[in-house]
């Protein structure tokens, strides 16, 4: 579905990403890892469209869509969740929700505001609350039930359960199980690699602005050594 090859980003004279080729399959979850600085948002930045490669190019089901703008992206069922959330804090819980609402790509509509609502269900409670006005962990769940709400094929999350508490932490990777078994695929980063592991079907990892490891999710949880050496754990 989504594919990255020979991707080249700088920031100013800064050479970030390095050659880097990666491939989202359709219904495929993939974990992205890498410790601090190793590229892993400037690559989800650079495929999603904020930032432009220097070289190599974004292919969507085989189409060249380097350099397109990232509602072009979310329009063709990219859904992403940024580091930090992206909601809008001076609408309420509702309007954040329903004013994301599209259909997918297929016209499928599959993630309704009620199924957001099922799924999280303290959102309920919160429905006329400012986003400015939510915990972390509510943010958080917004943010996710906004990209649920397009209706996407792919759904990034970067970082989605940093700074949150232990509870809120373990609804979240729920959602994602939730989620992938929908058949939704997902493109995760997360510090806490072993449940990045549980919850993807394959893993890469980064260092210095290349990928230099890329294999089943469950045969790194076999052997984690060689994945432990470049996390640094
Ligand atoms: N806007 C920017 N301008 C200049 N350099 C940047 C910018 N954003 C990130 N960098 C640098 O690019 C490198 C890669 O950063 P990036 O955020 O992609 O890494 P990361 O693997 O996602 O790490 P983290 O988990 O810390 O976010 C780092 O050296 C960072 O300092």
């Amino acid at each position: 579905m989504l594919t990255v090859q020979g991707i080249n980003t700088y920031y100013g004279d800064s050479h970030i990403l390095r050659g880097v080729d990666v491939d989202l399959p359709a219904s495929t979850s993939v974990g992205l890892l890498g410790r601090n600085g190793m590229g892993k948002t400037t690559l989800i930045r650079t495929l999603m469209g904020y930032v432009r490669p220097a070289s190599g190019q974004v292919k969507l089901d085989g189409q060249d869509v380097t350099g397109w703008v990232p509602e072009k992206m979310a329009r063709r069922g990219i859904g992403y969740v940024p580091e930090g959330r992206g909601i809008f804090p001076n609408l309420s819980v509702k309007e954040n929700l329903l004013m994301s609402a599209r259909a997918g790509i297929d016209g499928q509509r599959a993630w309704t505001f009620d199924r957001v609502m099922a799924t999280f269900p303290r959102l309920t409670e919160r429905l006329s609350h400012g986003g400015q006005q939510l915990s972390g962990g509510e943010q958080q769940m917004l943010s996710i039930g906004r990209a649920l709400m397009t209706n996407p094929r792919l759904l990034i999350l970067d970082e989605a359960t940093e700074g949150l508490a232990p509870l809120i932490v373990a609804e979240i990777w729920r959602v994602i199980a939730d989620i992938r078994t929908t058949g939704i695929a997902t493109l995760i980063v997360d510090r806490d690699w072993r449940k990045v592991l549980g919850h993807t079907d394959r893993a890469v990892v980064m260092e210095k602005g290349r990928i230099v490891l890329a294999s089943e999710s469950a045969a790194l949880v076999a052997a984690p050594e060689a994945l432990s050496a470049l996390l640094g754990v």
